[in-house]
């Protein structure tokens, strides 16, 4: 039996105030390790999680991806993003995400995969692309993939440039965890909000199940909360 919930919401700020009530539950009965997504979609759910008196110390926190070559110092990093919006506010017992400029990169992927099986997700938060990516998973990626490398499509490119400065170049790789890794969470909380997600909730929504919309893979997973504005 598959459990597939909707929740439409008026505005972001509702989205957080269900989070954080979902997330004091499952405190209650023992979640131990949460996937943590950044993108704009998450920043209101982590300033909820901020505000409210949630104790994360006996927490393990995975992130899903990571820019290859961003150090966590550069303000353009997902580690920066993650310690700036919620883990210089929350203590969490452990908090892991990829090593953005580690030398070996294959390495890399198999020891943060080898992490994640021996603290399997309870509760994966994800965001999604304009193009049905979840982390860094673009389309044609294998459903079956771990951890990995990734090269980020045109159109993820022209998204996620407008955060980097004119003079700086936006990487063209990530980590990122597999759909295979997000897959093995217990549950998922898919975010989407705004017009600009819609073919995306639509594919979602859809018949088919197809590796063109990696969103779509979520019709197989046993436990999805999507949280929404859009109708
Ligand atoms: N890798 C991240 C995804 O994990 C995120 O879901 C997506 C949406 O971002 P936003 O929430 O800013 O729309 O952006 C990035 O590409």
């Amino acid at each position: 039996m598959s459990f597939f919930e909707i929740i439409y919401v008026g505005s972001q700020q509702e989205a957080s105030t269900i989070i954080v009530n979902k997330l004091e539950e499952e405190l209650k009965s023992g979640l131990s390790s949460l996937g943590l997504a950044t993108g704009s979609t998450m920043i209101p759910i982590y300033n909820g999680i901020a505000e409210s008196n949630l104790d994360f110390s006996q927490v393990t926190a995975f992130n899903l991806d990571e820019y290859i070559g961003l150090a966590s110092t550069n303000k353009n990093s997902f580690a920066f993003f993650m310690n700036e919006r919620l883990f210089s506010k929350k203590l969490f017992k452990e908090t892991h995400i990829q090593n953005g400029i580690a030398e070996d990169k294959q390495l890399e992927c198999e020891r943060y995969e080898k992490k994640l099986d021996r603290h399997p997700i309870d509760i994966q938060f994800l965001g999604v692309g304009e193009n049905g990516h979840i982390a860094f998973n673009e389309p044609g990626t294998s459903f079956d993939s771990l951890t990995h490398v990734a090269s980020l499509t045109d159109s993820t490119i022209e998204v996620n440039s407008q955060y980097f400065d004119d003079h700086e170049h936006m990487p063209t790789q990530a980590y990122t965890m597999g759909i295979g890794s997000i897959m093995k969470a217990k549950k998922i909380i898919l975010l989407a909000f705004g017009e600009k997600k819609r073919a995306a909730i639509d594919a979602l929504l859809g018949n088919n199940i197809t590796e063109q919309w990696p969103i779509t893979v979520l019709k197989k997973h046993p436990h999805v909360t999507l949280i929404t504005n859009i109708k």
